[in-house]
């Protein structure tokens, strides 16, 4: 095993964010690692650790000294070749640029109008099934169900093996964290599913309706190759599931534990889409990823060479009090989270993010119009993930209107 001598100037900590105690409670290490300095040296991973909002904020939107191309895990793949072809996460302008026009024309305000109405029979037909039938798991009957069902049927998929997004994805972010025995047993699963995802986005097997005919039409029409067509509809497929799924069952389990919030949002239901941002903020369902530096640089006043790797704490800089007060680790729907990291920011920012905001504030909406008290009956069980923070299982009773 090389042993990566840390840098001089730099605090080094020998904490790992990627074991099970700290994967299913990150918020003491990020309290650690906030505290310990703009910038620390993880000895274990042999990588730098950026934690504060704002120099998590500083990398997000600078992409020329903290490139993409060198890939969201541990490894430079510019250097030594990744699991899968690069697609539009793992690429730098000018490349970036052209698949994320062509992603971001698809997904525009007209689409976002027919998929919400799309969206919206099914967020009523489950909320009304789960407000009767009481004790439910917000997991496994409400935040998997409902993305599983509408994403794919927006996408355009064939209707059999949609369960198959679940470990693909699971795969897919797993190794944006360490190179552990949690990527291993992730990728012992994905890669049986593989095949189906990457024959999946191929156009004869999409309806000819959906947000991957779209994509297809944007190649026909010469503005992005047939190759990135097929990357940009897996982008779609291996980010849009498991997020959202977090994304509804993080905001669930904070409405659960703070009924003041539920409260308000069943007087105004039209806070929801307050209490999506405000639940991302403070439960990121993307926790972590790396940045390579491509030239020289420093943050904070910490040196940080060329081609070094850099893990980015989004959901640390959620929580971050120098950002959003000494209440940073509250769920509080008064509060103004615009600004939040959840979604990534500047060019990379997330391009679905319209289409996973919709999913959960029609869950959300639904959901008020329907159950009077959500409450916690249960211990929750973290998921364990790389850099997924999300809940296996959320036992909840739902007490009808
Ligand atoms: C935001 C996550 C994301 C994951 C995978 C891909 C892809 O597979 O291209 C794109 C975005």
């Amino acid at each position: 095993m090389t042993v990566t001598l840390s840098p001089t100037s730099v605090v080094s900590l020998p904490d790992d964010p990627f074991t099970l105690e700290n994967i299913s409670n990150p918020y003491p290490l990020h309290e650690k690692l906030r505290e310990a300095g703009p910038v620390v040296w993880l000895e274990k991973h042999g990588c730098y650790a950026v934690t504060r909002y704002e120099w998590v904020y500083e990398i997000l939107t600078d992409f020329e000294s903290y490139c993409s191309s060198g890939g969201l895990g541990p490894k430079d793949i510019r250097k030594e070749a990744e699991w899968r072809p690069p697609s539009i996460l793992e690429s730098d302008p000018p490349t970036h640029t052209v698949m994320r026009r062509g992603l971001a024309g698809v997904i525009s305000p007209s689409t976002m109008r027919r998929l919400r109405e799309q969206f919206a029979p099914f967020a009523e037909e489950l909320a009304e099934e789960v407000a009767q039938r009481g004790t439910v798991d917000g997991i496994v009957d409400i935040a998997e169900r409902y993305p599983l069902k509408v994403f794919p049927d927006a996408v355009g998929l064939r209707p059999d093996g949609r369960e198959n997004l679940l470990p693909y994805g699971s795969m897919v972010f797993n190794a944006f964290g360490a190179d552990n025995d949690i990527r291993s047993a992730a990728f012992a699963e994905g890669e049986r599913v593989a095949a189906w995802v990457m024959d999946s986005c191929e156009r004869e097997n999409l309806t000819d309706t959906g947000l991957g005919a779209d994509i297809w039409t944007v190649a026909d029409e010469g503005r992005i190759e047939p190759q990135q067509a097929t990357l940009l509809v897996r982008a779609l497929l291996s980010a849009g599931v498991d997020t959202t799924i977090f994304g509804i069952g993080n905001t669930l389990y904070n409405l659960a534990k703070y009924p003041e919030q539920w409260e308000k949002l069943k007087a105004k239901p039209q806070l929801a889409k307050f209490a999506v941002d405000e639940a991302l903020r403070v439960e990121s369902p993307f926790q972590m990823f790396h940045r390579t530096t491509t030239v020289d640089t420093e943050l904070g006043g910490v040196p940080i060479p060329a081609d070094s790797k850099i893990l980015l704490f989004m959901g640390a800089a959620n929580r971050d009090p120098r950002q959003w007060g000494e209440d940073a680790d509250v769920f509080d729907l008064d509060r103004n989270a615009s600004g939040h990291v959840a979604f990534g920011m500047g060019l990379h920012q997330c391009v679905g993010q319209p289409i996973a905001r919709t999913e959960i504030e029609l869950m959300l909406q639904a959901l008020a119009k329907r159950v009077d008290r959500i409450e916690l009956t249960g211990e929750v069980t973290p998921w364990i993930h790389n850099v997924l923070r999300g809940f296996a299982r959320l036992p909840l009773q739902l007490t009808p209107r």
